[in-house]
């Protein structure tokens, strides 16, 4: 699914209505009749009191379409106008004088803090105040209004988007957001939604179609990409009948230190998990007998070090390589780095400790194969871009380093964002469950894996971290999230592959994906 910025979608908007021959009005109806429906789904007639919150623009006017077919079912509905300012919308004022004809008297109109209404905590509130035409952040009685419907305990619906956040641009007060207990959004996610600061706001969501022109969504080059199930099985690469293990490629694994050759034990299974032919691992003489006996099916060479590796040299001919998990910053390692780096010609993954080598040592940044993935989390995407204000301005960083030295950066995350050049494709699986140790060495496993099998830089990292997102999710379906351990997840990685292609009903449980 693509996700659009909020001029693209006014645009979307236009086009649709020109090409489809019908009015605003008529549009903002099919949104209004959407919502009505998830919800009227839900509430299956319960006289809850329903308080609609509408803003005197667009979003304003789908609450007043959605109070309209509410109180037409029979629903126990109180609509608030939020007056903060004469410049009514056309269709907020022609579904005003909708909602009128059917109820006979005008909508509560709140003009200040003495006109906020009491909430009980079985309320429903609906948020149709502001939507992606907020331009700029809101203040005083507003602002309020937002705070009070905050503390509130009652279920916070927000229509297309969280009132206070905008749609593609930065939060600039946290205190003016309403914290939705779920979003419903119209055609597509906003990029807000999935950016660290201000996912929070949106919690879960819908996207609810409402038949925007399919040619304008279909060519229009979007702010980002949103990776599911349909990108997923779009992605994978079918096995032939007459394939062999020299098919799947040999992945070789450069990991581990005294203490932390469990890190390269991680890789080199998930590796063969998500499916090339042979793994070799490379570690220090301290990991060669854990190596051997855990994973019986990978190689192993060893460093002339006992503790940790110096001299990366080897006579196999990988077809890709994994470097950096559970390393160390040994000078022996960084230098050993700099020659693996000579090695232009076999697709690379460089994570963790690699990764802190590199920020430490910027002479190797220039050194960096073309095309090679970088797995940074938070903490080493800083290092190698430098502090960012806020995450729009992360992005940018990051998409400019990614142009500038040519490379895949796969920055770890709740929704992980990989960034090539100028794209972003932004992943919908994976759970808090997967905040556990090993979980990255797993994924730098799977990356390496998938480009050993043939799979390009950015669809070895943009499917990897789907497969490795999914494996978690199920794992987190059959025992919980506290317990996940970074092995369960590439336990799962089989299960993962099983429900690519699945019918719904087959699927494993906790299918659903985070959107
Ligand atoms: N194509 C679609 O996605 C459709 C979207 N719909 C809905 O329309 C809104 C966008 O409507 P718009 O009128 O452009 O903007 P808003 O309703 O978000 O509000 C604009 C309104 O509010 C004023 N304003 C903005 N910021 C502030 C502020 N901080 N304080 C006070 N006032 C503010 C601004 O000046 C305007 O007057 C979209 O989100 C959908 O909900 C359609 O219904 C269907 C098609
Ligand atoms: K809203």
């Amino acid at each position: 699914m693509k996700i659009f910025s909020a001029e693209q979608l006014y645009e979307a908007d236009k086009i649709t209505v020109e090409k489809q021959e019908i009015t605003t009005e008529a549009l903002m109806e099919r949104a209004g009749i959407q919502i009505f429906q998830w919800l009227n789904r839900r509430l299956n007639g319960a006289p809850v009191p329903i308080r609609i919150f509408c803003g005197i623009g667009n979003n304003g006017g789908d609450g007043l379409v959605l109070g309209r077919l509410m109180i037409e079912h029979g629903y126990n509905v109180i609509v608030y106008v939020v007056n903060c300012s004469d410049k009514r919308s056309k269709n907020f004022l022609l579904n005003y004088d909708r909602i009128k004809n059917v109820t006979k008297k005008w909508p509560t109109l709140m003009k200040g803090e003495a006109d906020f209404p009491e909430i009980g905590s079985e309320d429903i509130i609906v948020d149709a105040i502001f939507g992606i035409g907020l331009n700029r952040c809101p203040g005083g009685w507003v602002k309020k209004l937002i705070q009070y419907l905050n503390e509130s305990k009652a279920f916070k619906l927000a229509i297309d988007i969280p009132s206070g956040l905008y749609a593609n641009l930065p939060l600039e007060d946290k205190e003016a957001v309403l914290k939705a207990n779920h979003t419903l959004t119209f055609q597509t996610p906003k990029l807000s939604f999935f950016l660290p600061e201000t996912a929070p706001f949106v919690s879960n969501f819908d996207a609810l179609e409402i038949g925007l022109d399919i040619e304008f969504l279909q060519t229009t080059e979007p702010l980002a990409q949103l990776i599911s199930k349909p990108e997923a099985q779009r992605f994978y690469k079918p096995r032939e009948k007459f394939d062999h293990k020299g098919t799947y490629g040999h992945a070789l694994i450069i990991a581990g230190s005294y203490g932390k050759i469990g890190a390269a034990v991680l890789s080199t299974t998930s590796a063969f998990r998500i499916g090339a032919g042979m793994v070799t691992a490379f570690v220090p003489k301290c990991g060669y007998n854990i190596l051997q006996t855990t994973v019986p099916e990978a190689m192993v060479i060893t460093d002339k070090e006992e503790e940790f590796i110096s001299e990366i040299a080897f006579d196999i001919e990988p077809s890709a390589i994994g470097v950096g998990m559970g390393l160390g910053k040994n000078k022996a390692t960084v230098a050993a780095l700099k020659v693996l780096f000579q090695k232009k010609d076999i697709p690379l993954v460089i994570d963790a400790d690699a990764l802190n080598n590199i920020s430490e040592n910027k002479d190797l940044l220039k050194l960096l194969p073309k095309n090679s993935v970088l797995t940074p989390h938070p903490g080493e995407l800083k290092r190698l871009i430098g502090e960012w204000k806020n995450d729009y301005d992360k992005l940018e960083k990051a998409k400019k380093f990614s142009e500038k030295h040519e490379v895949v950066l796969v920055i770890k995350g709740a929704y992980t964002i990989t960034v090539f050049s100028n794209k972003l494709y932004i992943n919908t699986t994976g759970n808090p469950g997967m905040g556990t140790a090993g979980s990255g060495d797993a994924l730098s496993g799977v990356i390496t894996g998938l480009l050993s099998q043939g799979y390009d830089q950015l669809l070895a990292s943009v499917f990897g971290v789907y497969m490795h997102g999914r494996a978690g999710d199920i794992a987190a379906g059959q025992m919980g999230y506290e317990a996940i351990m970074a092995g369960d997840v590439i336990d799962n990685l089989s299960e993962a592959y099983i429900d690519l292609f699945a019918r719904e009903e087959e699927t494993t449980n906790n299918s659903a994906e985070k959107s």
